[in-house]
């Protein structure tokens, strides 16, 4: 899905309403008959449920005031309160006459504010996408209302007070809400964690905006769904052997982190890589060959951490970091590993903590590497912290523009940015993943699908990060997801490939 900004928005807004032959309130009557489906399927509010709907001047407050209507006209409780201004949108107004009588709806000063209990939802549509200054006054005095009070907040669109994709002031007023209902696609600020106790839960809903002209909607950032990836990874064809899926090198492991290097080298198996050898110092020989069976262990002289590089030529793909330590041979073996590679590396871990601490190796990097920072590595990968979310991911923009590489930012809807500076969200993954040695186990699995030379980097960047929170979201079905450890997940990458691979059968 894109993530479109709220001029783009506007204009597909526009474009529907004239392909689709309707008005804008139509349309808007649209989305305000579908939200009161959502409203009563996911709160099932009772008849007598108090639903206080605060509505703001533009057309946000207009889809409060449709949506007031429906509720009263299914025979719900609704009180509208309306935020006064000195301009109202014609969408607005046209809700506003409409409004029946029997409706209670008043206008709002800091004098008459609404009893809030618990058990009362509120419906957030003060404003929406169109919002172009931080809430002061009467509006800001209104949120910090709301959010003090115990009632249950459902944002329409987005909470108000939060811009669809910039950056708002430290301690502006911004609606807390427990759910954000939106239109047709998510949109950037619902995927940062910095706004995660504005936004609360997202849901969004299908109002059935012109699907050509979101194709033809050029964008920076994307949010992955499977839909977004079917089609991408392809079927294992009948005739295939292991060399066809390719041969990959992990360089990893060292004295007290073999484990690191076991579990990558279990997901790049059950990644479906052909053939995988593993490098490890002389400590991690028994313990790979033992756990870890069908990879062939190639030993360091080293008894702790490595510190040669083994010959490449048999390897369609070369990953390194997990549990490598930072030893200064260990570095060397890193820039040989830059100078000499021919084919896909990924590169994690302590390979990052050696790229960041010897910035001159950053230089070496071949095209299309793919690295798997989280914010932490990255932030020593550039040397500069991030002022905020929005900041990391214009840096993260730039580093791979300037690198021409793929880099990963792990964490909840892992990002993946491209050498164009596009970004690529992730929608799979849980907090039980939150746990030692996720990050290795993504570092194997991507290391498999880079090795597969039928996929183009981007697609196997998308598919493993996609596939690996899959992976966590069917262990967790199972562990819970405290119960949840990096072993659980790396049983299910090969049901979460499954359910991406095309069918040879179907176009
Ligand atoms: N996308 C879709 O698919 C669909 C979208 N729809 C809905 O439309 C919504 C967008 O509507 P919108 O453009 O009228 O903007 P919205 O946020 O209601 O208000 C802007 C108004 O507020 C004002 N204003 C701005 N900032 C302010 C501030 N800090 N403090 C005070 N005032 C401020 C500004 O006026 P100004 O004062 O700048 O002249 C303007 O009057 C969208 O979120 C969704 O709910 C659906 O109906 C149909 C399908
Ligand atoms: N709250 C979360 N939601 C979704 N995925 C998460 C969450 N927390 C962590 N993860 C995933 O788990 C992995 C953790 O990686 P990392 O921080 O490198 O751990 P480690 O170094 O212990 O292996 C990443 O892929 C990250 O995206
Ligand atoms: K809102």
């Amino acid at each position: 899905m894109k993530l479109l900004s709220p001029a783009q928005t506007r204009a597909l807004d526009q474009a529907t309403s004239k392909a689709q032959g309707i008005t804008s309130l139509e349309l808007m009557e649209r989305a305000a008959t579908t939200l009161l489906d959502w409203l009563l399927t996911t709160l099932q509010p009772t008849y007598t449920t108090p639903i206080h709907l605060f509505c703001g001047p533009g057309n946000n407050g207009g889809d409060g005031l449709a949506l007031a209507r429906l509720l009263h006209e299914a025979g719900y409780v609704a009180h509208v309160w309306l935020l006064p201004a000195e301009r109202y949108s014609a969408d607005f107004t046209a809700n506003r006459h409409q409004l029946p009588d029997g409706i209670s709806c008043q206008e709002l000063d800091t004098a008459r504010l609404p009893d809030l209990p618990a058990g009362a939802v509120v419906v957030d549509a003060l404003f929406g996408a169109g919002l172009n200054r931080p809430l002061t006054g009467l509006a800001a005095a209104v949120v910090a209302y709301l959010n003090a009070a115990a009632a249950f907040t459902v944002a329409v669109d987005i909470p108000s007070g939060l811009f669809a994709d910039a950056a708002q002031e430290p301690d502006s007023a911004v609606v807390q809400a427990q759910y954000t209902v939106s239109f047709e696609l998510p949109k950037l600020a619902f995927l940062l964690p910095q706004n995660a106790g504005f936004v609360g839960e997202w849901h969004i809903l299908p109002i059935g905006l012109e699907p050509v002209v979101i194709h033809k909607t050029a964008v920076d950032n994307y949010y992955v769904d499977a839909a977004f990836l079917q089609g991408r990874l392809p079927a294992r064809p009948k005739f295939s052997h292991k060399g066809t899926f390719g041969h990959a090198l992990l360089l990893a492991g060292s004295r007290g982190k073999v484990g690191a290097a076991v579990l990558a080298a279990s997901a790049c198996l059950r990644g479906g890589v052909g053939l995988l050898t593993v490098r490890v110092p002389e400590v991690g020989y028994f313990i790979l060959q033992t756990t870890v069976p069908e990879a062939m262990c190639l030993t360091d002289p080293a008894p702790d951490f490595l510190t040669e590089l083994p010959d490449l030529q048999p390897y369609a793909a070369v990953g390194m970091g997990p549990g490598l330590g930072q030893a200064e041979a260990s570095r060397e073996v890193l820039r040989q590993l830059l100078h000499k590679a021919k084919v896909p590396l990924v590169l994690d871990a302590d390979a990052l903590n050696l790229l960041g601490a010897n910035r001159d190796l950053l230089d070496l990097l071949p095209p299309d590497t793919l690295l798997t920072p989280h914010p932490k590595e990255f932030e020593r990968l550039t040397g500069e912290p991030a002022r905020d979310d929005y900041h990391r991911l214009e840096q993260l923009r730039a580093f791979t523009r300037q690198r021409r590489c793929y880099c990963v930012l792990k964490g909840a809807y892992t990002v993946l940015a491209t050498p164009d500076g596009i970004i690529y969200f992730n929608s799979t993954g849980n907090p039980g993943m939150a746990t030692g040695g996720s990050g290795d186990v993504l570092t194997g699995l991507l290391l498999a699908l880079r090795a597969d030379k039928r996929l183009s980097p981007l697609n196997a960047a998308l598919l493993g990060l996609y596939a690996h929170g899959r992976a966590g979201d069917l262990a967790a079905r199972e562990t819970g997801e405290a119960g949840l450890v990096a072993g659980d997940l790396v049983r299910f990458i090969g049901p979460a490939l499954q359910e991406l691979m095309a069918s040879p059968h179907r176009l």
